[in-house]
């Protein structure tokens, strides 16, 4: 697995003691430095003191034998060593070969790409302000207002570089909806740390204009190019590039002055596989147009045992979220210790997660999470939430009645966009298993999140936020074996926060006792 450690939260976690070591050998390779300085000030101060008082009279100076020695001496052997030490060569290799020892661990360029790309999602779907963000803070813009949507504990600052970044991955994919906020942040700040250089940055004051110059022209506000190559031609007076760029613009606004000036509106990329967006990304921000349980009396919440004699002494909650489709939430159907369980289980086998593309199963953009099945042999834990399932729905999960649990942990903005659990094609790698068609699906939170997140239901209208250790139920099918379009749902994208879920997906075959057939298409 190489450049998708960004699709999951634990991975990105484990880059931190990543980092430590390099922490370590940079500490090392400074306090090094820094011993090697002082002996060379050391051997520095030495010198010149002799020429600030000894050698004021280099004839009186010279005439003892020891001072004419030492100067001897020095010129021939100390100053050779000095110069030619291989100190710090050594300090540098050093540093060097600590770095090669993690470099494998170290993240991809496809892991900054994701990482980028994740941000400027979570950007879209919740309407955050560039500015915002840069100051750390989440606000959320609706047209002239601004409002906090979360209020982070640690908060930190973006530098330069950081906006510079992002920017140029926009830049890059030829996005300049997004690489113009961005690198018009990277300028201001840039800007204001004018000569000054920090060794870790990848960008610059001229990089950053060179490139927002050419995105403004690209999304027609050619004016402002002009302005921006300007400025850079002023820091970068022989770039003749540049100076051409501006003639170019010129040109154009010259030929465009009697056309009317239209404003300019960045519009976002288009995504046509998706064309439930404006919905989705509405029922991600809010609950969605669902009546509340005291508005409709179908909708309450009550104690299921299912007439199973496990559940009569531990009923399950049962609060019903929706009668059409039906979709109901088990709250408390794990403890806290079985959550964690699963999730420790899960880690070493996570994989980036893919979805039924045609015939076959492909890693998507659309899909941002990694992901394991666990076998109920593999512990007691997956056997006992095996039991419960079973007990609580009457279905029969044994397999290939249900598919292994399928436990999910998300990325950097990781989502997973409208989608329809069952199979939609006869072609569907589903079916390989030969046991029907995915019924119903029994998703657990096994993890709180800070903000976003929440699983929408799009055509259905309502969006359900998480609640750690509860399990949403529906049925994917109607009872005459067509799939119900009214399930089409998501996961909204992790604003903050790490998200992970369980998927039980139980199977249209052995449970024709318990999930009796119908020929009425509502049902
Ligand atoms: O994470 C969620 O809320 C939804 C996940 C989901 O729909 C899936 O894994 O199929
Ligand atoms: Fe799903």
């Amino acid at each position: 697995t190489r450049g998708d450690l960004y699709t999951s939260l634990l991975n990105i976690q484990q880059e931190i003691a990543v980092e430590k070591v390099l922490l370590q050998h940079l500490q090392t390779y400074i306090e090094n430095e820094i011993y090697r300085m002082d002996d060379l000030k050391r051997f520095y101060e030495k010198v010149k003191a002799l020429h600030s008082n000894v050698y004021q009279e280099p004839g009186k100076a010279i005439s003892n034998p020891l001072f004419a020695f030492t100067l001897i001496k020095r010129l021939q052997s100390d100053w050779q060593n000095i110069v030619y030490s291989n100190e710090a060569i050594e300090n540098i290799q050093a540093l060097k070969d600590g770095y090669e020892k993690v470099e494998a661990k170290l993240p991809k360029a496809e892991d900054l790409e994701g990482a980028a790309k994740g941000l400027m999602r979570l950007q879209d779907v919740y309407g955050l302000s560039t500015k915002g963000l840069v100051k750390g803070e989440f606000l959320q813009v609706a047209g002239d207002e601004l409002s906090i949507i979360y209020r982070p504990t640690l908060s930190s600052n973006l530098s330069a570089d950081d906006c510079f970044q992002i920017g140029k991955i926009a830049y890059d994919i030829g996005d300049y909806y997004h690489s113009v906020p961005w690198l018009e942040e990277a300028v201001t700040l840039f800007r204001q740390s004018i000569g000054i250089w920090n060794t870790e940055d990848q960008g610059s004051l001229e990089e950053a204009l060179d490139h927002l110059a050419f995105s403004h022209y690209m999304t027609g506000n050619v004016n402002y190019a002009v302005t921006l190559s300007k400025e850079l031609l002023q820091l970068d007076s022989g770039n003749r590039r540049i100076a051409k760029n501006i003639q170019k613009y010129e040109k154009i606004l010259r030929k465009s002055l009697d056309t009317e000036r239209k404003e300019i509106v960045l519009q976002r990329p288009n995504v046509t596989h998706l064309l439930t967006r404006d919905t989705y990304e509405s029922l991600c921000q809010r609950l969605g147009s669902q009546p509340k349980h005291y508005q409709d009396s179908q909708l309450y919440c009550s104690y299921e045992t299912n007439l199973s004699p496990h559940l009569i002494l531990q009923p399950v909650k049962r609060e019903i979220i929706s009668q059409k489709p039906y979709v109901v939430l088990y709250h408390k159907f794990v403890s806290d210790s079985e959550a964690q369980r699963i999730k420790e289980i899960a880690a070493p086998s996570l994989q980036r997660s893919v979805v039924a593309s045609g015939e076959n199963q492909a890693a998507v953009e659309y899909r941002i999470s990694k992901s394991a099945w666990l076998k109920d042999t593999v512990d007691p834990v997956i056997r006992k939430l095996d039991q419960r399932i079973s007990y609580l729905t009457g279905l029969n999960v044994q397999p290939p009645y249900a598919e292994y649990l399928q436990v999910v942990n998300y990325g950097i903005g990781g989502h997973y966009e409208p989608h329809f659990d069952h199979a939609t094609s006869p072609n569907s790698p589903l079916y390989k298993l030969k046991s029907g068609n995915r019924v119903a699906t029994f998703m657990i939170y096994l993890s709180a999140v800070e903000a976003g997140g929440s699983t929408a239901f799009i055509y259905a209208n309502f969006s359900v936020p998480v609640v750690k250790n509860a399990a949403l139920f529906w049925w994917n099918l109607h009872k005459n074996g067509q799939g119900n379009s009214d399930t089409l749902h998501a996961g909204c994208p992790v604003l903050v926060g790490d998200k992970w879920v369980a998927n039980k997906w139980i199977r249209e075959h052995g449970q024709e006792f318990q999930r009796k057939c119908g020929a009425d298409p509502d049902e």
